[in-house]
C-alpha cells in the first residue's frame, strides 16, 4: 500500500496548540492532529473520528460528529493525545451517497436501512490507514474515546491495546434521536 506522508507542521485553534502531519492512501487523505506534549505520551488518548461534512463543518443537527469532534479537540488538548482525522465519508460510501441515504431517510428508513437499499453494507469503513498512523507515531498502547465497540474491537485487532475507553457522549437533539437509537440498539454503542 503506498502512502505519502506530510512533514509536521504547527496548527493553532480556538482549542489551543497541535501539531499536524497528513497521510494520503488511494486519494483519500487524513490528519493526525497531535497535542503539542503527544511525544512525551507513553499512553496517548486518542479520538479516531470518522469524516462527517455534514456535523463536522456545517453544523448538522442530524447526527453527533460535529460535537464529538469539538469535545475530543478540547479533550485532547488539555489531556494529551492524537485526534485521526479519518476521511472515511458516511461510514465510508461518500458524500454523494450519504446524501442519497439521508433522502432515504426524509422517507422513512433508518440510517442502516438506508446503506442497505442503495447496496452498501451497514458500515463500509477500514482501518488499515489507522494502523499505519498510529505505528507511524509509535503509538502501541492507547485510551480511546469512543462509544462503538466494533471499533475497540477493530483497533485491538490490529495489535493495538486500548487501556481504558472514554466515552464520547453528546446531547439528543429532535432530528439525531433516531440515529443515536439505531446506533444503539442496531449497533451496540455505550449510548
Ligand atoms: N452512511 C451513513 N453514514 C452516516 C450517517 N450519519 C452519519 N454517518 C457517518 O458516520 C460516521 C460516524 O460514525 P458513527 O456511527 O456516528 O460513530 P462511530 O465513529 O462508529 O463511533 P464513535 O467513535 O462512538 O463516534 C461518519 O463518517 C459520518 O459521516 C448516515 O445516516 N448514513
Ligand atoms: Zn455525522
Amino acid at each position: 500500500m503506498e502512502i505519502e506522508q506530510s512533514n509536521i507542521a504547527n496548527l493553532p485553534t480556538k482549542y489551543g496548540k497541535f501539531k499536524i502531519k497528513a497521510y494520503k492512501q488511494n486519494n483519500q487523505e487524513h490528519l493526525a492532529i497531535m497535542s503539542e506534549n503527544f511525544e512525551s505520551l507513553k499512553e496517548p488518548y486518542v479520538r479516531i473520528h470518522s469524516e462527517c461534512l455534514t456535523g463536522d463543518a456545517l453544523g448538522s443537527l442530524k447526527c453527533d460528529c460535529g460535537n464529538q469532534l469539538n469535545l475530543a479537540l478540547q479533550f485532547i488538548n488539555q489531556n494529551g493525545g492524537l485526534v485521526i482525522y479519518h476521511r472515511q465519508e458516511g461510514r465510508n460510501i461518500g458524500l454523494l451517497n450519504k446524501v442519497n441515504a439521508y433522502a432515504l431517510q426524509d422517507k422513512g428508513r433508518n440510517t442502516v436501512e438506508a446503506n442497505l437499499e442503495l447496496g452498501f453494507k451497514d458500515d463500509e469503513r477500514e482501518y488499515s490507514i489507522v494502523k499505519y498512523i498510529l505505528e507511524d507515531l509509535k503509538v502501541d498502547k492507547l485510551k480511546l474515546i469512543t462509544n462503538n465497540p466494533k471499533k475497540i474491537k477493530y483497533i485491538e485487532s490490529l495489535g493495538i491495546k486500548i487501556t481504558q475507553r472514554i466515552p464520547a457522549i453528546t446531547k439528543k437533539n429532535i432530528y439525531n434521536e433516531n440515529y443515536l437509537n439505531t446506533k444503539k440498539e442496531y449497533f451496540g454503542h455505550y449510548l
